[in-house]
């Protein structure tokens, strides 16, 4: 007995059995690793929710489920079409990649319920990369991970286990398809990922992965020549250095087969980097591009490059500006098989921030669109916060580049500036947790970002509707309630938390629970600088400058307090506590209102769930209530702290008189 659950490929018995009549039997022309999954994925599937025993046949005609290639399709790799006729389901693809996808989509649409008759369906992923990026370290730790240890490492060792199977199933089902299985920040014995001495392990996980479509990634040390092997430097232009990858590269693309590449975290927060030799990025990429070229790897470089220095007297210096600084000038200057990953905002996942101003500044580089499924600022898997109508602002957002399809959504598709190696990547939110996420809720999130990866027109309304359908239940009344909660939660914990902007106002290094000043006195450069006179930081012209480094049509919106987007303000202006909002009301009026409305509102979605109590399974919805409990608390300490540090700065009374402390 395996001590974790499904997630969303729970297969729960189904009630409505008009689509039990594909599941008698199954044909298909192809064999191979990818087209046994998929055969064995109908088999889980029709034993757990028609209680069926599928049989393979031979007969093409007469099954009810057919698995065919078509190469003249034009559904590129991974592409399907579903079709139904005579009730028989056909599941075509130009190749096998796509009959695979298609064989989960069939399961799932199944699986949630819904009727199959008469469907005619073709689907293309968007993105040609979809992509996990793990944060696990080698101690079987995690970083920022909220859901229990790594399944991939325990003390120093690399873990083959039955649950890199199924969570490599939970992950092809919504369409990923490469995952980095080790912490960006390479440290602590993990550098040594790539030696003899963890290749066999690794050359079975990627087995795994390999036969669900998923290429696997490793991040490295980018000083791993001087770590491993004491080369004297790491200068990317050195030619000992240069042969050390070579080498290297040779050495572990022939040992772990379905590599895809590396992905690499250098200068910044203390990683090394290129920076050392006075090289840049570009240099720093384009010399592990060449290594990894000869076996098609590709490198995936982290855009997140700042300076965590700064000296709080220091205003023109601006963590915001970092990115785009450091990146923009070295535009069209990396080999053809480098990917900048680009956060989704400038600083660093907050509930709130501006787009990062990369997306549609770079015009002839590769580049992936990176966000955070693990919820680091944003509750920490504690606190309930629906992320995809987050991403879909990002995706949806218009840069004013000067091109026709100028979204973010379409600049990562590849479709803007014509590059073939883009997507979408994601910090994961998984861990040993029975069920992979600590909150339960927090699955919506796993399972979003592979959906909207896949496709970033679907409504956030329509992946929580199916995958509470396939998660937690199929009614429709309990459906309605649970995806009521999920859709207001990113506003409601942005009103007791970091409204308006602000963001940072967390404990430093832990970033759970509220510390307003915390940041105010490290050196991270995250400053809000509050004072009794106003909030936050002017980022326009006449300040840091941020503003400016988007296309006009946006950065005309930001630049002025009375255009900028009001939930954005503090983040691009520096204003006073008396200042009206467009509503009317104060800012400092605002700040009250917004925490103590965002407090009683996690007491009403509490209120919601605690009336789930006998439709849904018992052991979720006692998970899901404790992690509300703990919400509210956390809410309730959110609301205090910051009303009474903000009255305690201001000395403005609240208009409605309620308690402050
Ligand atoms: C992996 O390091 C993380 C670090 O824990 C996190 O607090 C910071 O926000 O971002 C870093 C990054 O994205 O590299």
């Amino acid at each position: 007995m395996c001590n974790w659950e499904q997630a969303w490929l729970a297969y729960e018995p189904i009630e409505n059995q008009k689509n039990r009549k594909f599941f008698e039997s199954v044909y298909t022309d192809q064999n191979g690793e990818l087209v046994k999954s998929a055969l064995q994925e109908i088999e889980t599937a029709s034993e757990k929710l028609f209680n069926i025993q599928i049989i393979k046949t031979d007969d093409r005609e007469k099954a009810g489920i057919r698995l065919e290639i078509d190469p003249t399709l034009d559904l590129g790799m991974e592409g399907y079409e579903i079709t139904e006729e005579n009730d028989r389901i056909h599941i075509r693809a130009a190749r096998v990649n796509g009959l695979l996808y298609g064989t989960f989509r069939f399961l799932l649409m199944v699986s949630a319920g819904k009727d199959i008759t008469g469907i005619s369906l073709q689907e293309n992923p968007q993105n040609p990369i979809r992509m996990l990026n793990q944060w696990d370290n080698i101690d079987g730790s995690i970083e920022r991970g909220y859901a229990g240890n790594s399944f991939f490492y325990e003390n120093g060792k690399v873990c083959v286990t039955k649950r890199i199977t199924d969570y490599a199933r939970l992950l092809c089902s919504v369409g990923i398809n490469a995952i980095s299985i080790n912490n960006v920040n390479v440290r602590d014995g993990a550098e040594w990922l790539i030696t003899e001495k963890h290749y066999n392990e690794l050359e079975q996980i990627s087995g795994i992965f390999g036969k669900y479509g998923i290429s696997m990634y490793l991040c490295i040390d980018f000083a791993a020549p001087m770590t491993l092997d004491g080369l004297p430097c790491a200068d990317p232009l050195n030619e000992e250095v240069r042969n050390w990858w070579e080498k290297k590269c040779g050495e572990i693309f022939s040992r772990i087969p379905n590599m895809g590449g590396f992905l690499v975290k250098a200068d910044s927060e203390g990683r090394p980097g290129p920076f050392a030799y006075g090289r840049n990025h570009a240099d720093g990429a384009n010399m592990l591009a060449r290594a990894v070229k000869p076996y098609g790897g590709t490198i995936i470089w982290r855009c997140f490059v700042y300076n965590c220095q700064q000296d709080w007297r220091d205003r023109r210096t601006d963590r915001a500006c970092a990115g785009y600084d450091n990146f923009m000038p070295l535009d069209g200057k990396f080999d053809d098989n480098v990917i900048l990953q680009i956060k989704n905002g400038p600083i660093d996942f907050q509930v709130r921030e501006p787009v990062h101003p990369l997306f549609g500044g770079l015009q002839h580089t590769n580049q992936m669109l990176e966000v955070q499924i693990a919820q680091e600022y944003t509750g920490q898997q504690i606190d309930v916060c629906y992320l995809v109508p987050m991403w879909k602002e990002v995706l949806n957002f218009s840069t004013g580049c000067g091109k026709p399809q100028d979204t973010v959504a379409d600049i990562v598709s590849g479709r803007t500036f014509g590059q073939q190696k883009c997507g979408m990547a994601a910090v994961a939110n998984t861990g040993k947790d029975a069920n992979w996420t600590g909150h339960d809720l927090a699955g919506a999130n796993l399972y979003g970002f592979g959906r909207l990866a896949w496709n970033p027109q679907i409504s956030a309304e329509e992946i929580v509707q199916e995958w509470i359908s396939l998660q937690i239940s199929r009614d429709s009344d309990v459906k309605k309630m649970i995806s009521d909660i999920l859709l207001r939660s990113r506003e409601v914990y942005e009103k007791y938390t970091a409204p308006l902007g602000i963001g940072f106002m967390v404990n430093p290094a832990y970033h759970y629970g509220p510390n307003p000043e915390g940041y105010e006195y490290s050196k991270w450069g995250t400053y809000h600088r509050a004072d009794h006179l106003a909030v936050g930081v002017d980022r326009s012209e006449k300040g840091t400058g941020y503003s400016e480094q988007y296309f006009e049509k946006n950065a005309a919106l930001y630049r002025d307090t009375e255009s900028c987007p009001e939930n954005l303000l503090l983040f691009f202006h520096r204003v006073p506590y008396t200042y009206r909002l467009r509503s009317g009301k104060t800012l400092i009026q605002h700040i009250y209102d917004s925490h103590f409305e965002g407090y009683a509102d996690v007491q009403k979605m509490q209120r919601d769930w605690n009336c789930l109590e006998d439709k849904i399974p018992q052991h979720i919805f006692q998970r899901v209530k404790e992690r509300f409990m703990r919400q509210a608390e956390n809410s309730r300490e959110w609301c205090d702290v910051i009303n009474s540090f903000f009255y305690r700065k201001s000395m403005i009374p609240d208009e409605m008189g309620r308690e402050i402390f």
